[in-house]
């Protein structure tokens, strides 16, 4: 579909990111400018450190921005109630979370809680949108369990499970792929796919997985040193956005097959 035809979700507008202390400014990364657009999966890489989570976290408004703008759906981000931002926003981070006694159907079930009435009595629709996230993260065989009794990797697809329940039109999340097998990096970013596509959600992700992101990504965002990249996997190699993220005394980026190679 032609991508100027499709709403844009989000927006930011002269966007400097980073922390501010009593002392000193640490500006991350400036004038960000960019536009995602629904259906969209955005991949987001670059090396350690370089800034993607404290992007993630300024675009879901976890922390504030420097300077400029988010605007979800044309509304800045800084005038969104909180419960009104759950039900256009959800985000899921590495952090560890702080509900780990909760079993792991009770935790996906959170993800409902925007939707829920005062009392936090779920309707059929919310039953059935846990179960489906349940079962599209292959997670059934655990839902009895206790968070805490599960491994990085189990907790990993648990957490993605409540943002799909959770059903926002724009998912964030924080490297979702680190602690999972190969079989599973690759099974969750194609349902991530799947899911952009599907139902037109817009989703944005940090990855180190730079080859996946190249296959399954429509667009991705790769910053560096000098600010950031953004656009169509195949332009940004050919662009050679990727030759310059790391040092090539060890690898480097081949543009033909899209892959980084060890050094000999
Ligand atoms: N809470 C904080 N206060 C001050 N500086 C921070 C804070 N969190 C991160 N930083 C700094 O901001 C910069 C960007 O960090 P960030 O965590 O966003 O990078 P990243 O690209 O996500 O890294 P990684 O790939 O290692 O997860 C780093 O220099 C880091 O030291």
């Amino acid at each position: 579909m032609d991508p100027e035809i499709l709403n844009i979700v989000l927006k930011t507008e002269n966007l400097s990111i980073g922390y501010r202390t009593k002392k000193e400014l640490n500006v991350v990364a400036a004038d960000i400018n960019l536009k995602l657009h629904e259906g969209e999966l955005i991949g987001l890489v670059g090396a350690n450190g370089i800034g993607k989570s404290t992007l993630l976290r300024t675009l879901s408004h976890v922390q504030p921005p420097l300077h400029g703008k988010v605007l979800l759906s044309d509304k800045d981000l800084s005038s969104y109630k909180s419960i009104e931002l759950a039900s256009q926003l959800s985000i899921v981070l590495t952090e560890q979370i702080a509900s780990k006694n909760l079993t792991v159907q009770e935790l996906v079930a959170l993800g409902r809680q925007p939707y829920t009435n005062w009392v936090g009595k779920m309707a059929d629709e919310d039953i059935e949108k846990i179960r489906k996230a349940i079962e599209v993260t292959h997670i059934n065989d655990l839902i009895e369990k206790r968070c805490f009794e599960l491994s990085d990797g189990q907790l990993q697809k648990v957490l993605i499970a409540r943002a799909i329940a959770q059903d926002t039109p724009f998912i964030m999340l924080d490297e979702p792929t680190t602690h999972l097998d190969i079989y599973h990096k690759a099974y969750i970013l194609k349902l991530l796919k799947r899911l952009a596509f599907e139902t037109k959600k817009t989703i944005l992700f940090s990855t180190h997985e730079i080859d996946f992101a190249i296959q399954l990504c429509d667009k991705m965002i790769v910053m560096n040193q000098d600010g950031f990249e953004f656009g169509r996997p195949k332009e940004l190699v050919q662009a050679r956005a990727f030759s310059g993220l790391f040092p090539e005394d060890l690898i480097i980026f081949d543009t033909k097959s899209g892959r980084y190679k060890v050094r000999n």
